[in-house]
């Protein structure tokens, strides 16, 4: 009996205990969220707030943890990978309709969406979403607690910092850096190595804000 804990549920947080069940990655899922009101979500007890997690783990109620907080926040969903990291295991799921080539390594906290192709020599660090469909060609990386939207299309020797959140569709193309705390607009397409933090969209994409 292998139980799931997520942070937060919320619709993210619906999704992975979706994958995770009906997947067959757990067993069970509990909840931890510092907003609900509820007792539980989709049939899954909500066990209490993020203060409850260390007791809630030290009495055996969830065996692996899971950050699901979205793309507006991924500083909060760093703080706490760094808080929970070094006493309580982090899970992983990787959906089975994936495909993962045996070379690749995908860090702790991570899901990766349905249909996802993860290519050779492929990294993906800890506490990162990966959301479906999306295309990450040969010895690329991603950092660590990173959004990917649906359908990205990543080419070879791309790599990516931490915090970043790429939108829905967008293309990089091979050889490029996009630096930490950088965010991608929905159909952008990345021509150049990115460094300055901010916002960028279009084809060629281009900085809007910070
Ligand atoms: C499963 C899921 O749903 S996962 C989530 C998927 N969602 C996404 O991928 C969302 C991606 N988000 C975007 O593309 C957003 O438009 C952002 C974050 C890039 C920008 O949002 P905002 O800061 O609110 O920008 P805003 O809407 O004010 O637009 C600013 C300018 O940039 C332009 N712009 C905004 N987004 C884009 C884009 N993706 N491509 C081209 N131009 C864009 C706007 O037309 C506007 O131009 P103007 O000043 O000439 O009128």
């Amino acid at each position: 009996m292998k139980i799931l804990g997520i942070i937060g549920c919320g619709d993210l947080g619906k999704q992975i205990a979706n994958y995770a069940i009906n997947d067959n990655h757990y067993n069970d899922v509990v909840f931890f969220d510092d907003y609900s009101k509820e007792t539980s979500v989709n049939g899954f007890l909500i066990r209490g707030t993020i203060e409850s997690i260390d007791n809630s783990f030290a009495n055996k109620e969830f065996d692996e943890l899971i950050i699901a907080i979205g793309y507006k926040h991924l500083k909060t969903k760093k703080v706490l990978y760094e808080k929970f990291v070094n006493r309580i295991p982090f899970g992983k799921i990787i959906h089975s309709t994936c495909y993962l080539d045996p070379t690749a390594k995908i860090g702790h906290g991570c899901v990766i969406y349905p249909k996802s192709v993860l290519d050779a020599n492929v990294i993906i660090k800890e506490n990162t979403l990966i959301n479906i469909s999306c295309i990450i060609a040969h010895d690329t990386q991603v950092g660590a607690h990173c959004f990917l939207s649906p359908c990205i299309a990543m080419a070879g020797f791309v790599t990516i910092k931490e915090q970043c959140v790429i939108g829905i569709n967008a293309t990089i193309i091979d050889n490029i850096t996009i630096g930490k705390e950088i965010q991608i607009g929905g159909g952008a397409v990345v021509i150049n190595t990115i460094s300055k933090k901010g916002v960028y969209v279009g084809n060629p994409a281009k900085f809007i804000r910070e």
